[in-house]
């Protein structure tokens, strides 16, 4: 009997963002490993309800661990865990995919510490994922701040500890569990936020040193894997809380969207996505070129051909030229970029806008300037 279907996906998946990782790291592969039959505990689920302490025997899962751990030395893959179902059966798929592919696989785990006890939580899961035949594992603590709000500050301190434990680690890679249904709720916010495509396109697969193997797959297939395999999990309760807004997209938002559309409301919103990509990758490349085209000097844009360019590539000249400059790109909004516009389609003589970083944006002689204040 092969593995359960949720499993095989997520090790298929899995499987082809490793081999993508070897063949860019120009590692050797080693020959295909059998499917290992399956063991009979790969039945009850463990843990999963909210809240739930990690329990369970880590003698008796995963199925088919791997037998012989790459070499010391090889290409390393870190794997991101929370310690929810969609990182755990991520990690559980690289730790058994890996090894076959001459790749290393180990493992960070974020303490937020936000919450009673998130230490011994975490190192619950770093103990659990070397269990699990991941090595290294490391419960990094962090510090988080304000910045943003409660969600993003929580997003920043983990994506800083990720990329200093990559950095220190020398990893190729580091895999996170967003699944087909966090990419339907990462539209869905942009759409509510009155984004334009790059947003409404969502997470991508891959971007610098971060995949996201699972981004075709339902989170209800990271439940049935880790169930499948008595793999246990830790439901984070601010998932559930009503107070953070994907948590209300989540379990409200989307709910009735898919009782009053229809099913099938996820994978059309995460279809939305990938279209909105191409999209907003063929403008960025125009974008790109038309720039060139306008490019006066250093910070300078001729207005009068700015002028002749549709909206939506006129606004990412604006927003390229206004990131040269010095704007950080997550303060410069749509509403900054917008009075720029005006700076081209609608001249009659304002002054110098001030733009977010210290730059300023100005009309001088049928020319656009940005520069950084003091330069
Ligand atoms: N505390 C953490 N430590 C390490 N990685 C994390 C942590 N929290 C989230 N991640 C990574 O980011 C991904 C998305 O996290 P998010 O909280 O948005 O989703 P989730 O549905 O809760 O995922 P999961 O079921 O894995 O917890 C996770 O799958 C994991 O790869």
């Amino acid at each position: 009997m092969g593995p359960h279907p949720a499993v095989a996906a997520i090790r298929l998946a899995v499987r082809r963002t490793l081999t993508d990782l070897a063949a860019e790291a120009g590692t050797t592969f080693t020959a295909p490993v059998r499917e290992p039959r399956q063991r009979p505990a790969e039945a009850p689920l463990v843990a999963a309800a909210v809240g739930t302490t990690l329990i369970g025997n880590a003698a008796r899962h995963p199925s088919g661990l791997p037998r012989t751990p790459a070499a010391p030395g090889s290409p390393l893959v870190l794997v991101a865990v929370s310690g929810g179902a969609d990182s755990m059966a991520l990690a559980v798929a690289a730790a058994f995919e890996a090894p076959k592919i001459g790749l290393r696989v180990g493992a960070v785990t974020v303490d937020h510490g936000l919450q009673p006890g998130s230490a011994d939580r975490a190192a619950q899961v770093a103990e659990r994922l070397r269990s699990l035949g991941l090595d290294p594992v490391e419960a990094v603590p962090v510090l988080v701040g304000r910045a943003g709000g409660p969600e993003a500050a929580a997003r920043d301190a983990r994506y800083a500890a990720l990329d200093e434990a990559a950095e220190r680690h020398g990893a190729i890679a580091v895999l996170l569990g967003h699944t087909r249904d966090d990419q339907a709720e990462t539209v869905l916010l942009g759409l509510a936020r009155g984004s334009g495509s790059r947003s409404l396109a969502g997470m991508p697969a891959q971007k610098g040193r971060y995949r996201r193997p699972l981004l075709e797959l339902d989170r209800a297939a990271t439940r049935q894997a880790c169930s499948a395999q008595a793999i246990p999990v830790w439901d984070d309760p601010h998932n559930c809380d009503p107070a953070y807004t994907r948590s209300r997209v989540r379990h409200e938002v989307l709910p009735v969207l898919e009782k009053h559309l229809g099913g099938g409301v996820v994978e059309a919103l995460a279809r939305t996505a990938r279209l909105f990509r191409d999209d907003a990758d063929a403008l960025d490349q125009w974008a790109s070129l038309a720039e060139r085209d306008l490019r006066t000097g250093e910070g300078t844009l001729d207005a009068v051909k700015l002028a002749e360019l549709p909206p939506a590539v006129r606004r990412r000249v604006l927003r390229r030229a206004a990131l040269r400059a010095g704007c950080p790109a997550g303060d410069l909004f749509a509403r900054h970029l917008e009075t720029v516009d005006l700076l081209v389609t609608g001249w009659r003589g304002q002054g110098p806008l001030h733009l977010p970083g210290g730059v300023e944006a100005t009309r001088r002689c049928g020319t656009l300037v940005f520069r950084r204040q003091g330069d």
